[in-house]
């Protein structure tokens, strides 16, 4: 396994007291695997994408069982060490690209940086020279031909889908073992969105590379997504294979995503939002008891005022009282 995270909970503390934003989030990726993590705006999706490379600041409150990248405890490592394996290991594609590629550098300086040594050979002019052709091949790869126009070009020049791009090319520059990509088409045109999936699903094939891609909507997870986690409000709701849960999904909320995604997308405008539930999520500060879903979901009872434990069956979970479709597992 790649990623190993049990019973992860992030805490924050406001003016009412300390907050489990996240509470005991599990979240296992295998090796060479593509998962996705869906879940509404404000459900807690970057926040663990935060911890895991390690980039949440010290008002956070972590624990966590287990938070292990190829059986290395990343909790208990020292920020350099940290830095070794989630700088070389694992790569992140932000939701707001732009931000984070530096402005005063155009993109031709920041891919060259991004390059590797080992992928460079010979001596200095021939390394050089090499690293400008790497930054070709890589423009070309995420799908920019003028690659001569964008490698003179500022971040400020850059559309926001174009510079979901070059983070794109940058982050498989290093060629990670995990990819984490935080909505990487949000922004983007479906066309533009399909090729991004294709490419990142090409990466995947070629170098056998994880990824674990975060989206707001089921109606518009890549097709090669292995297995699928469900967050909803700070806890995980299920997880298992795509097929098994799209097919008999066990927990409420899994059935209401899939029920507007599949009836919603043959009607809805393009690029419109999914509306999934009714209600809104519960903000920070009126977390429900239990269950945080409770108070929307249809099959909801008294007992679901207590927190349902994370069944685990074989590679599938789900936190529910009254789990659906439990006898198509048999
Ligand atoms: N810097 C912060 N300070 C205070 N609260 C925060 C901060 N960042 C996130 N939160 C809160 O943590 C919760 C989870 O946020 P997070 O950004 O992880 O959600 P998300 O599922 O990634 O949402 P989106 O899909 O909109 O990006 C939200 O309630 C959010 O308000």
């Amino acid at each position: 396994m790649l990623l190993d995270i049990r019973n992860l909970t992030i805490a924050k503390d406001t003016p009412t007291g300390r907050v489990n934003v996240l509470e005991r989030v599990n979240l296992q990726i295998n090796e060479a695997e593509i998962h996705t993590l869906v879940g509404e705006s404000g459900s807690g999706k970057s926040l663990i994408a935060r911890a895991i490379m390690g980039f949440l600041s010290s008002s956070w409150h972590i624990q966590a069982d287990r938070l292990w990248f190829e059986e290395q405890d990343l909790l208990n490592l020292s920020a350099k060490q940290r830095r070794e394996i989630i700088g070389v290991d694992v790569a992140m594609i932000f939701q707001d690209a732009k931000s984070y590629l530096d402005p005063n550098l155009t993109i031709g300086e920041q891919l060259q940086e991004a390059v590797l040594d080992q992928d460079l050979s010979g001596g200095f002019w021939n390394r050089r020279k090499q690293r400008k052709e790497r930054v070709i091949q890589l423009l070309h790869r995420v799908g920019i031909k003028d690659h001569s126009a964008m490698i003179e070009s500022y971040p400020h020049e850059l559309s926001e889908g174009a510079a979901q791009k070059i983070m794109i090319a940058s982050a498989i520059a290093h060629r990670p073992k995990l990819l984490i990509a935080d909505e990487p088409t949000s922004t983007m045109e479906p066309a533009t969105r399909q090729q991004i999936y294709r490419l990142l699903a090409q990466f995947h094939a070629r170098h056998g590379m994880s990824i674990l891609l975060i989206s707001q909507d089921l109606g518009a997870i890549m097709k090669e997504t292995e297995r699928l986690t469900m967050i909803y409000s700070g806890q995980i709701m299920e997880s298992g294979s795509t097929r098994e849960l799209l097919d008999a999904p066990h927990h409420p909320y899994t059935e209401a995503l899939l029920n507007t995604s599949l009836y919603q997308q043959a009607q809805r405008p393009p690029r419109s939002r999914l509306p999934t539930l009714a209600g809104t999520e519960p903000s920070m500060q009126h977390l429900p008891i239990g269950c945080r879903l409770g108070p929307r979901c249809a099959y909801a009872r008294p007992k679901c005022v207590q927190t349902p434990d994370f069944t685990k069956k074989r590679d599938r979970g789900f936190a529910c009282h009254y789990p659906l479709h439990l006898e198509d597992d048999a």
